[in-house]
């Protein structure tokens, strides 16, 4: 089928590859010319595990390519996905204008019959507006019988699994209109689901508002898991609990589960806390509170400071003429995406207590060094004491303290020896609980993590 991606980022370039990967002929547009240039000559703008060899070699067989260009990529997909990003506005719900914008340049080149998909994450009632959008620059056009049918498709994947994710969905929901063309669309879209899916057995066929809720719904579910085990993981260093213990206790109930439920420094990247926020928003403009997800983004917000809290703990507020080797800088590990991501708030709150940091990250460095400078525009001085490391070790040297944020497998099994031999005192403070507590006591070191209190 020819299909188009319109807004080649994370969820746009990972659906428009795979797609052709399964024999579609795919064109990506982007506004952004660099981005296009970049994917045309052989680069890949992201990094997303196993994207670029997928990207290469669908661009070879003729199945992928890429364009600025609005008129021929619209005239181009029998079915158009809208894959643009859907950021926080100040209040807290989701920006629609670069969705709104697609539309109307959808709207402005459609003939024939097209099935528009909302990919991107978009508030109940937003098929309608996008609709309402191509009918309007279709009547400004004297088109007013060109037919499109609006689908709500909502993208389940996880950044640094996403290639997995979309190749072997948990579901595939589809929010269609009861009427003649959202069957047709509906046809379309099985077609297009049909090599993931045989016999239909992960779609999950619904009205358009009821896809989009579905979206929210499962994101808050998520956050919701992780806010309640940190707030849980807290209170087990006070009683001396071992939250680890608890996770696998409480998890091999099947109604639970083991999934989602690791506590941390807050959860991050440009999902969850901004989805959370949207669909309370969302609830507050129909005179109602969502009293659990106000809860789960308070909870985050004050978890982000968990690091700071330990580090100042341990040192004081003053941290002038300390040095702090920090692993892990992108949100999660196998990305290099710093969007919300918790290094963000430890790294301002260390470097404004005076402190030195060397940091680490095997991927997320130069996209790191562009969000700070955003967060610390006002106070630009304050980079000149953040250093990077090529290697995890090296960021360890004459450190006060190891801090690790995100959990790269690279940072699971250190040599221990040779970390205590490098550190200034063995200090471990440890966000993501990647060690055993007695074993890093055994080993000499001083070991901080959530919700795993050292015994004796
Ligand atoms: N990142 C994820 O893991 C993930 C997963 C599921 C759903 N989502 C949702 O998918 C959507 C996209 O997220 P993302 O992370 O891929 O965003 P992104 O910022 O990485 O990419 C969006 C792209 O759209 C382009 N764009 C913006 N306006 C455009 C226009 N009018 N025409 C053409 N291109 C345009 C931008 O230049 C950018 O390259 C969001 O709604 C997000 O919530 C994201
Ligand atoms: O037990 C856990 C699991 C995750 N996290 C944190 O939660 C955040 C989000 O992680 P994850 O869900 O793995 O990454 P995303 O790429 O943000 O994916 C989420 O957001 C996407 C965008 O909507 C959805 O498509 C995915 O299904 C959903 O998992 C990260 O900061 C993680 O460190 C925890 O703290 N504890």
């Amino acid at each position: 089928m020819n299909v188009t991606i319109i807004g080649s980022g994370y969820v746009g370039l990972v659906t428009g590859t795979c797609l052709a990967d399964l024999g579609n002929h795919v064109v990506c547009l982007d506004l952004d010319q660099r981005k296009i240039d970049l994917l045309n000559s052989g680069g890949v703008p992201i990094y997303e595990p196993g994207l670029d060899a997928l990207i290469q070699s669908n661009a070879e067989a003729g199945r992928l390519s890429f364009t600025t260009d609005v008129a021929a990529a619209v005239t181009h997909g029998e079915i158009l996905f809208i894959a643009v990003g859907t950021p926080p506005d100040e209040d807290g719900s989701a920006d629609l204008k670069h969705v709104l914008a697609a539309a109307r340049s959808i709207g402005q080149h459609l003939r024939g019959f097209k099935v528009v998909v909302d990919k991107s994450t978009v508030p109940v009632g937003t098929g309608e507006k996008v609709a309402a959008v191509l009918r309007d620059a279709l009547a400004a056009r004297d088109l007013p019988d060109a037919g499109f049918s609006v689908v709500s498709n909502p993208e389940f994947l996880k950044e640094g699994a996403a290639v997995e994710d979309f190749m072997r969905p948990d579901r595939i929901v589809l929010g269609v209109d009861d009427d003649e063309a959202g069957q047709r669309a509906l046809a379309l879209m099985r077609r297009l689901y049909a090599p993931f899916n045989r016999n239909h057995e992960r779609t999950r066929v619904m009205d358009v508002r009821s896809a989009e809720f579905t979206k929210y719904a499962a994101n808050a579910m998520l956050a919701t898991r992780i806010s309640f085990m940190n707030d849980l993981a807290n209170l087990a260093d006070r009683v001396g609990v071992d939250i680890e213990l608890v996770r696998q206790g409480i998890g091999s109930d099947p109604r639970i589960g083991y999934s989602f439920l690791y506590a941390g420094t807050g959860y991050g990247g440009s999902c969850f806390p901004k989805d959370v926020q949207a669909l309370v928003h969302t609830a507050r403009e129909h005179g109602q509170r969502l009293r659990v997800l106000e809860a789960v983004e308070a909870v985050n917000e004050d978890q982000k400071q968990v690091l700071v809290r330990k580090v100042f703990d341990a040192f004081g507020p003053d941290l002038a003429g300390r040095r702090f080797a920090l692993w892990g800088l992108a949100f999660k590990p196998n990305t290099d995406d710093m969007r919300a991501a918790p290094s963000r708030v430890l790294v301002a709150a260390l470097l404004r207590a005076g402190a030195e940091i060397v940091a680490h990250d095997p991927v997320a460095r130069d996209e790191a060094l562009h969000a700070l400078r955003q967060d610390l525009a006002a106070e630009p001085a304050l980079l000149e004491r953040l250093r990077f490391a090529d290697k995890p070790m090296q960021a360890l040297e004459g450190a006060d303290a190891l801090v690790i944020v995100t959990e790269w497998k690279a940072y699971r099994s250190p040599n221990l020896a040779a970390m205590k031999a490098l550190l200034k005192q063995p200090l471990v403070v440890d966000g993501r609980n990647l060690y055993e507590p007695e074993a890093m006591q055994r080993a000499g070191f001083r070991y901080l993590a959530v919700g795993r209190p050292m015994r004796g």
